[in-house]
């Protein structure tokens, strides 16, 4: 069976999830999200999570709880672990328990690759502004509780999970104070009385958008998490929510790790950063070449079609996202630092450099998300094919 049609499948009968049959999970312009395969009423329900398939705070401290001589060490650290310690360290000790988890079917529906910025090391967060910097530093400095606290229970701390059970818990949690989740997220949640911070299989495989079609509800009635179509969408559309109405890009960019494009996003704090990075000449000069040579293939001059993009700056994303996917790792700053070099040196031509510098970053930016979510995708893509860039352009 397919593999995603299997993962809704799982979160079906494991918890009893209600996912419609209009449905499926597959790769778009943000990564993977989910997809509608037929037409979409408007106020149709689409998914409907149980209370008992919300891993809340309160079930994450009974996951805790229930390891051995763990009441005695949650002693000592009573007054510094908080719900989102309870979250991490529950998900770190559900990956251990495999199979047997209750919370497999869930954990294998996460992506096996998470990025956000709090896995910068110092020195690169150190190069972004304090606004973009600050979040990030605390948010590694928070990882050292649940560190702590799991090595005090006997288990030897792989960073790389420990990393990854905390981007699901910055990236996929839903709720928070009662007060902030209203506006927030449209809903608010009484669980457990108290604890309205959760994970939400299903639901947290909706990407974000400004212009949502989809929106939350909590039904108090059936005690169920539930999402529902705004308007009618289209076989083949994707599914957005808003994760946040007042949230910043800043708020954004920390949490989830990915920064919507838009035109007034000051997004100065990663040019700072790029700037000061220090790249390998021989490599760029290869990979300038490759990128002409792709361009060549397409019968594009890479300069001009630079700076006429800048205006379609969609379609020079959807080219750099391609480029920067070949690329694999370094191919993002790669492309940024070959675009910004070639706008510098044709700058006279343009006289907004501060948008045009804007969109260049958004393009790098895409890159990165793209190249992150798609780390899995990326691996079984072929070479380069611009026939749906041209067709668009
Ligand atoms: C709640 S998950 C959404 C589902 C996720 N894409 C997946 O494959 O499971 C949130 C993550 O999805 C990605 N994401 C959501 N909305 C996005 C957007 N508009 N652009 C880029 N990435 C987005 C980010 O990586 C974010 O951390």
């Amino acid at each position: 069976m397919n593999i995603s049609l299997k993962i809704l499948d799982n979160l079906r009968e494991s918890y009893g999830i209600f996912i419609s049959d209009k449905l499926k999970i597959s790769d778009g312009d943000c990564g993977r999200g989910v997809f509608s395969s037929a037409v979409i009423e408007q106020s149709e329900l689409l998914i409907s999570v149980p209370i008992d398939a919300l891993l809340t705070t309160r079930k994450a401290q009974h996951v805790v709880e229930s390891h051995k001589s763990a009441r005695q060490v949650l002693q000592n650290f009573s007054t510094c672990l908080n719900g989102t310690d309870l979250l991490v360290c529950a998900l770190f000790l559900e990956l251990e328990n495999e199979e047997n988890s209750k919370w497999s079917a869930f954990l294998s529906s996460i992506p096996n690759q998470l990025w956000n910025p709090f896995m910068l090391d110092e020195k690169e967060l150190n190069l972004l502004t304090a606004k973009c910097r600050l979040p990030s530093k605390c948010f590694k400095q928070k990882i050292k509780i649940s560190t702590e606290f799991l090595k005090a229970l006997g288990f030897e701390i792989n960073e790389e999970i420990l990393n990854w059970c905390f981007s699901v818990v910055l990236s996929r949690s839903f709720g928070g104070s009662s007060e902030r989740c209203e506006t927030r997220n449209h809903f608010k949640i009484e669980i457990d009385n108290s604890a309205n911070f959760c994970l939400c299989p299903a639901i947290d495989l909706i990407n974000h958008e400004k212009e949502y079609n989809c929106e939350y509800r909590w039904n108090e009635d059936k005690t169920a998490f539930q999402v529902f179509s705004r308007k009618k969408i289209l076989q083949g559309q994707e599914l957005f929510v808003n994760y946040g109405t007042t949230k910043s890009e800043y708020e954004i960019y920390n949490f989830y790790g990915f920064v919507l494009p838009s035109d007034d996003f000051q997004v100065e704090f990663e040019l700072q950063r790029i700037r000061k990075s220090i790249y390998d000449d021989k490599k760029i000069d290869f990979l300038t070449s490759q990128l002409d040579m792709v361009f060549a293939m397409e019968k594009l001059d890479s300069s001009d079609y630079f700076i006429t993009s800048l205006k379609v700056s969609a379609d020079l994303r959807r080219l750099a996202n391609r480029v920067g996917q070949i690329l694999e790792k370094e191919g993002y700053k790669i492309i940024y630092q070959i675009l910004f070099e070639r706008f510098i040196k044709n700058k006279s031509q343009n006289n907004n450099l501060a948008s045009a510098e804007n969109r260049v970053i958004e393009v790098f930016l895409d890159c990165k998300t793209s190249e992150k979510n798609n780390s899995e995708a990326i691996k079984t893509k072929s070479l380069i094919s611009f026939s749906d860039l041209t067709r668009n352009s």
